[in-house]
């Protein structure tokens, strides 16, 4: 048995799993300089890299950020292991199932488009496995861009670990539990809960249910961060201390030394090492490039208490600036339950032609521009300037309510939003999930000028 410094180890079944999340403690707040360890004793004080760190560990450096990155934007952690991650063999190639990296090479679709929830998934198909990549932009090895990935899995990951050094992976699960087993400690996120993996720390995915289902961005660019708030103050949408790290937890295999596959994306491709130990070992740990788990229901969702729609950006959780300032490489937006109490207004996102680009999904309930079609686990795209907005239906709808105050409180959708256009797959522009006809919701918008 491998040994696991929390109080269940039980970590393959799904009830072991959920019994393993359910004690989960959590440090506070996004950003911060936290600092974890397992063992008392573990962490250095007063330097990161002593001439011998204590408890016989290695003390490494995991940079997010360049070295010389604006110390607001830098983003490094040292962690101190059992054994140093270098400490591995040769790294082949292994098959990329369903995954596909920026640059794509399709050809960008000014279509718009959208997607039933993926079809059931072979049995025995993990996390990694389950992934399946919609689209994206940019190009990975520029660390410019970003892709959008679904995921549908029914096993627990077993003996294998995954990292991305292509980009950090914002997973937003749409159902079933997950357990994520990260190098820095343990993680759940059940759907309505989104997690943040930095770039190229390893983890694991343990199922809390039968089966899960769910959204990653990929995202290749500048870490995501909060976004500034300007005028709005200093509180407000995603607040800093509602971020959750875990707390420094470790697997030691010394007992047995199970071999552990090791996955590692770079530059687009999957490449396997087999590891005579884990390497989720880290015992105790300090910095700011680590995971997190938010709550939507957390986010504090702001609108006008006077007339007119805002524009989406009033509901950004996460922003990855670009070189540009007020572009982003990527925003993730959500649209939580909230009032509307607009006055002569037409509440429901209004048409609309956009530059950047927009994909959608749905985590639960309904979305208020779509009257139907758009469905849980599934997912639109209006890339750059490709017009739309409410359906027929939501339109005429919208056109003659009452304008009382009404609460939207049966949907929970977000939005990956880029500044460059979204190229979908191969697979995705094939798959047999993709609807036929999306365009028919706009028809018979009616003629009602008069002159
Ligand atoms: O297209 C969408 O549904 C997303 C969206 C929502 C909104 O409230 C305003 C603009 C916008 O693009
Ligand atoms: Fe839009």
């Amino acid at each position: 048995m491998s040994r696991d410094n929390t109080s269940d180890a039980g970590r393959t079944d799904a009830n072991g799993a959920r019994k393993t999340a359910e004690a989960l403690t959590y440090l506070s707040g996004f950003g911060n300089e936290h600092s974890s360890e397992a063992v008392p004793g573990a962490l250095p004080h007063g330097r990161n890299s002593p001439q011998r760190a204590p408890l016989g560990l290695y003390a490494e450096q995991l940079s997010g950020t360049a070295f010389t990155e604006p110390r607001a934007h830098n983003r490094r952690s040292w962690l101190y292991r059992i054994r140093p991650s270098a400490a591995h063999p040769e790294f082949t190639r292994t098959d990329n199932g369903a995954i596909r990296t920026a640059p794509f090479t399709e050809t960008p679709d000014p279509n718009r488009l959208r997607w039933n929830p993926l079809p059931e998934p072979a049995p025995g198909t993990d996390f990694l496995a389950g992934l399946w990549t919609l689209g994206g932009n940019g190009d990975a090895t520029q660390r410019t861009g970003m892709a959008v990935h679904l995921y549908h899995a029914n096993s627990s990951m077993t003996n294998r670990v995954f990292s991305d050094a292509d980009g950090e992976l914002l997973v937003v699960p749409e159902r079933g539990g997950l357990l994520l087993r990260t190098e820095f400690g343990l993680l759940r996120a059940e759907p309505g809960e989104v997690a943040l993996i930095p770039r190229g720390v390893r983890f694991r995915v343990e199922l809390l249910d039968d089966s899960a289902r769910g959204y990653v961005c990929e995202n290749y660019g500048s870490p995501f961060q909060l976004p500034d708030l300007g005028p709005i103050g200093a509180n407000g949408l995603a607040n800093a201390r509602d971020f959750r790290a875990p707390v420094a937890a470790y697997e030691d295999d010394a007992a047995d030394g199970r071999p552990v596959e090791v996955v590692n994306k770079f530059c687009g491709n999957l490449w396997k090492a087999t590891y005579d130990h884990s390497p989720l070992d880290v015992v105790a740990w300090h910095g700011n490039h680590v995971p997190y788990v938010y709550d939507l229901h957390r986010f504090n969702v702001l609108g006008t208490i006077s007339y007119d729609h805002p524009d989406p950006s009033i509901f950004t959780v996460l922003t990855s600036p670009s070189d540009t300032p007020g572009l982003a490489g990527v925003d993730f937006v959500v649209f939580a339950p909230r009032w509307l109490v607009g006055e002569d207004t037409f509440r429901p996102p209004y048409f609309h032609r956009n530059v950047m680009s927009e994909y959608m999904g749905l985590i639960e309930g309904a979305y208020d521009a779509k009257a139907e079609g758009f469905v849980p686990g599934g997912g639109s795209l209006h890339n750059m300037m490709s017009a739309h907005g409410p359906d027929r239906d939501t339109f005429e709808k919208a056109s003659a309510a009452e304008l009382k105050p009404q609460k939207i409180d049966d949907g929970l959708a977000f939005m990956f939003e880029t500044r460059w256009p979204v190229t979908a797959t191969e697979q995705a522009a094939q798959a047999a999930h993709l609807q036929r006809g999306y365009d028919d919701v706009w028809e018979g918008l009616e003629r009602h000028f008069r002159n």
